[in-house]
């Protein structure tokens, strides 16, 4: 029997960092998606490893079942349905066995999403050989949330042969979970996006695992009903970044400037509340399409400036936000920064030509320009053939 989930990954319209200090934040999902298969092996199989791929950079692994459960002796009988962080001792035993892994210093990244698979994997299941085959449409560590996506999918796939979720393995394509079981593997989830980012917020997760558009402060979630269609422009730096380290550094700068931080988090707060209102508004109210785009323009363009003030901004992402100001297009870094994922903003009105225009003065500048709708399903399952 085998299952495969996917997730999708995410843009960050507003609030990045600043939610991770109690900011409100929006975000929503987008059609690229890690896909996560999980096969069990038959009696006659005779195999007792635990086997990972990861597909799109190239790397498998594979651990006799055994040394995992010996690395996390002391750990009880899994419950799934108890989603559990990582203690440091059993962080400690499992980046040991990630350690004999000798993954390449130019990869040394994967490193952690390894530990958070691991983690996932005997917490939910226990220790029993499978194989699980990773590959995802999204570009990994550029801000759009291929760590969430992972767990997200992760979580689905290893939840759907437990006993904490009730499937219909008849079903034929793709299958959408319950509300209390969305619930659940959002929580496990996050326990994989702690382990990838250190102090996660818990946005990317969640717009993951329920698609479409929220808005995000401390912890809860409030889906947005959006309308008005946004067309964003996602230029890829293709500067390699590391949430950890990012989410890390803000933290520090708070530490020194306590007060000066406290209130860039507040204008965040105000800028995602004001976005989402404007966002949410009734189509034709008072204020129209343009009016509305406009607003939203200058609110991106102030955000952006707060992310400078935490330091996460980039000269590539600088590079960027010149060129589409050419164009009189207002841009910001999504994500954690630090290069990776910019949006700009496409106003309806806008001609194919400046759209074409300023897409190939971006790649000749050596970035990579994407289009990706907004919206969409969340975290999905599908048993057997998902094509
Ligand atoms: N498809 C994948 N294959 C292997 N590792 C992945 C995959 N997707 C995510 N990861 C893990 O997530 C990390 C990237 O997460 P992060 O730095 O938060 O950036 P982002 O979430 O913006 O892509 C990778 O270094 C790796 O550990
Ligand atoms: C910087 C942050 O707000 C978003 C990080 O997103 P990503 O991993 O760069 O896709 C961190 C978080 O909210 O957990
Ligand atoms: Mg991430």
């Amino acid at each position: 029997m085998e299952v495969k989930a996917r997730a999708p990954g995410k843009i960050i319209l507003s609030g990045e960092h600043a939610v991770v200090h109690g900011s409100t934040a929006v975000a929503s999902s987008i059609d690229l998606y890690t896909y996560v298969s999980l096969r069990f092996p038959t009696p006659s199989d005779n195999d007792d490893a635990l086997r990972l791929q990861f597909k799109d950079v190239g790397l498998e692994f594979s651990w006799p079942i055994g040394r995992i459960k010996e690395a996390l002796s002391e750990k009880d009988i899994p419950n799934s349905s108890v989603p559990t962080s990582c203690s440091i001792e059993s962080l400690r035993s499992l980046a040991a066995l990630v350690d004999e892994l000798k993954i390449p210093e130019a990869k040394i990244g994967l490193g952690a999403g390894v530990l958070a698979f691991l983690w996932l994997y005997s917490s939910i299941q226990g220790y029993k050989p499978a194989t699980v085959v990773i590959t995802s449409e999204l570009p990994l560590g550029s801000g759009l949330g291929s760590s969430a996506a992972l767990c997200v999918a992760l979580s689905a796939a290893l939840l759907s042969f437990s006993d904490s979720v009730n499937l219909d393995l008849s079903h034929q394509g793709w299958l959408t979970f319950g509300e209390s079981e969305l619930e659940l593997l959002n929580k496990w989830a996050f326990e994989g996006e702690k382990i990838i980012h250190g102090k996660p917020s818990g946005i990317d997760n969640s717009v993951s695992t329920y698609g479409n558009m929220i808005k995000f402060k401390s912890g809860s979630l409030t889906r947005i009903k959006t309308n008005m269609t946004l067309k964003m422009l996602i230029t890829n730096t293709k500067v390699g970044r590391n949430t950890k380290a990012l989410v890390a550094g803000v933290s520090e700068r708070t530490l020194r400037h306590p007060e000066a931080m406290a209130s860039v988090f507040n204008a965040v707060d105000s800028i995602s509340t004001e976005l989402a209102t404007i966002i949410q508004s009734p189509a034709p109210d008072d204020l129209s399409l343009t009016e509305k785009e406009s607003k939203i323009e200058e609110l991106m363009e102030m955000n952006q400036g707060l992310l400078q003030c935490m330091g996460v901004s980039h000269a590539s992402i600088e590079t960027v936000l010149q060129t589409t100001l050419k164009y009189k297009l207002a841009s910001k870094l999504t994500g954690a920064g630090g290069g990776g994922c910019v949006l700009t903003l496409l106003p309806t009105l806008l001609s194919g030509t400046v759209v074409d225009k300023v897409t190939s003065e971006l790649e000749s500048c050596g970035f990579h320009c994407l289009t990706a709708a907004i919206g969409g399903n969340g975290v999905e399952i599908c048993f057997g053939d998902s094509s």
